[in-house]
């Protein structure tokens, strides 16, 4: 695992958010599901969003929504990422549910954010929901999948 000084050099847009061991992550947009989605024979059909109204959003409970994270991210080949919810969240009954950050993505990380608790829970753009976990990865290849954006 990467530490401080090793993340502040590979991921340079990020270093007022690197911490020890990982980099701090902060909410941007929620969204919410409107439509139906599916995944038959690898077709993805992706539910239809709709961004709810900011900077501080309300979770309904017992309600899934999608959390867009603030800047772009690139993974440099040889390195990936897991991403780890914000233990103030879980203590707060709301789960940050995520996947892996691949060698050579460039783009929008989009979480999943699900408040389990029986009552409603306030968070405004710009506060972390979660850290970044870095590994290098030895004979790495490179992400070219369908969340790949265009580096500027
Ligand atoms: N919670 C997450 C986890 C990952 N990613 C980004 C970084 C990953 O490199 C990229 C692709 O993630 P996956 O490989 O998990 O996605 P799929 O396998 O569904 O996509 P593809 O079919 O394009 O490989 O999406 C994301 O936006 N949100």
């Amino acid at each position: 695992m990467l530490g401080q000084n090793e993340l502040v050099k590979i991921f340079p847009d990020f270093a007022d958010l690197v911490q020890p061991s990982g980099i701090d992550l902060e909410l941007d947009k929620i969204y919410q599901q409107t439509s139906e989605g599916s995944l038959i024979d690898n077709e993805k059909n992706l539910p239809d969003l709709k961004e709810l109204p900011g900077p501080i959003y309300t979770l309904k409970p017992h309600t899934a929504y999608l959390a867009s994270i603030k800047r772009k991210v690139k993974i440099p080949k040889g390195y990936t990422m897991l991403y780890l919810p914000r233990s103030t969240l879980l203590r707060s009954f709301v789960s940050v549910q995520t996947a892996v950050g691949d060698p050579g993505f460039y783009g929008t990380l989009m979480f999943m954010i699900y408040n389990h608790g029986d009552f409603e829970y306030k968070i405004k753009s710009g506060d972390r929901i979660a850290q970044a976990v870095v590994f290098k990865v030895e004979g790495s290849g490179e992400y070219s999948g369908s969340y790949q954006e265009e580096e500027e």
